[in-house]
């Protein structure tokens, strides 16, 4: 299951530099695949430093980290939700995607244009957000005439919907992103049908100066103001800074290069890991003499569903699991170690698997 996090922005605000460094992320090689499935969507894996711990115990004969998509959307123009520019299809691109990483210009530099000849994150992010919304409010509009009608007979689940989508109309005509409605999971299960635009996860990426990486700047912080009921991360990179990281094979010379500028990793990690987290995503690891690995599922996910991701069938036959936790792991060394300080769980088809396990699946079929 390959998520996917779409780059959305204003156009030359950094949004295909980003990219480029996700697409080109040379940090510890190995662990950063990269292949690239259409020229604008690239593989990019989950950074995990648990997975370099765990190969230290194991000495396993190869690692995989788990991944994640990132798209390079073209950039928005006002006007989008009305077909200018290549709106419609940038919008389509946008409804495919799980998440949304937006990337505002937080940057001071004349040589580069902004398309409004000024820098300002919030009235950037108004112009992206007004044309996804007037696109959702069309959703909503369209849905609501077909439910109007059955709810006119009586039908209970009719009226309860066009509740909801009054409600959500409301949000959307006052500006807000539907995200920010405070829904009960009904109300968000009944909504998710439409798959709307401005209800996916979002992070805004402030695109800054080097000057900026650690301070952030008067941009970041209208940004930070701006956005602080949306319940969305803000991440502070500069894409100028990260695609020339990214450059670099050699890894001490490129850790060398962190350290110049004072930094413990990468932006780009930090931003894989966000989206990972907004996705409300979680990893597990196996852990044998063959493949050290890490899986990808979400959070609450019980054992026989975690164990689906590596195959239906061990989803299917699941008859229990043992579980290690990783600190444990790292006490007594070896699995064996674990078993006789009695630190292997056992299981059953109701344990939720937790970030950090250590699964070994039983399964019969
Ligand atoms: N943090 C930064 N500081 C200075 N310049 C930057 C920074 N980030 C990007 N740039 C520069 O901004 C310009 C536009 O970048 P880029 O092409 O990535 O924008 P874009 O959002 O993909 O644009 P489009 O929507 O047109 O595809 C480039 O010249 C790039 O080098
Ligand atoms: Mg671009």
């Amino acid at each position: 299951m390959a998520l996917q996090c779409g780059i959305v922005g204003l156009p030359n605000v950094g949004k295909s530099t980003l990219f480029n460094a996700l697409a080109n992320n040379k940090a510890e090689a190995a662990n950063f695949p990269f292949c690239t499935i259409e020229p604008n969507v690239g593989v990019i894996s989950v950074p995990d430093p648990r997975l370099g711990e765990l190969e230290a115990l194991v000495n396993p004969q190869r690692v995989i980290p788990t991944s994640m998509e990132f798209v390079d959307i073209a950039g928005l123009v006002k006007g989008a939700s009305r077909g200018e520019g290549l709106g419609n299809k940038f919008l389509a691109n946008i409804r495919e995607v799980d998440a949304i990483a937006h990337v505002v210009r937080c940057f001071d530099d004349e040589n580069i244009v902004h398309v409004d000849g000024r820098v300002d994150p919030m009235a950037d992010k108004g112009v992206i957000d007004a044309e996804l919304q007037l696109k959702d409010l069309e959703s909503i509009e369209k849905r609501l005439q077909r439910v109007e009608k059955i709810a006119k007979s009586g039908d209970a689940d009719a009226k309860r919907e066009v509740a909801v989508l009054k409600m959500y109309t409301e949000a959307l005509e006052n500006g807000n992103n539907a995200r920010s409605v405070e829904a009960s999971e009904e109300d968000l299960e009944i909504i998710g049908h439409l798959n709307l635009l401005t209800i996916k996860p979002v992070i805004y990426v402030a695109n800054v100066d080097e000057e900026s990486i650690h301070t952030g700047n008067e941009f970041v912080d209208a940004l930070r103001e701006g956005v602080k009921d949306e319940n969305a991360l803000v991440i502070t990179v500069s894409a100028a800074i990260e695609s020339q990281i990214a450059e670099i094979e050699d890894k001490e010379e490129r850790d060398m290069f962190l350290e110049e500028y004072g930094l413990q990793e990468s932006g780009l990690s930090r931003l894989i890991r966000a989206a990972y987290e907004i996705l409300n995503l979680i990893t597990y690891f196996t852990a044998g003499v063959q493949e050290v690995r890490a899986w990808t599922i979400e959070r609450g996910w019980k054992a026989p569903q975690a164990a689906g991701v590596i195959h239906t069938d061990f989803e299917r036959g699941f008859i229990k699991a043992e579980v290690i936790k990783l600190g444990d792991y790292q006490e007594f060394k070896t699995e064996a170690g674990c078993r006789e300080n009695g630190k292997i769980s056992i299981e059953g088809k109701e344990y939720i698997v937790k970030d950090g396990d250590i699964m070994h699946f039983r399964f019969n079929v």
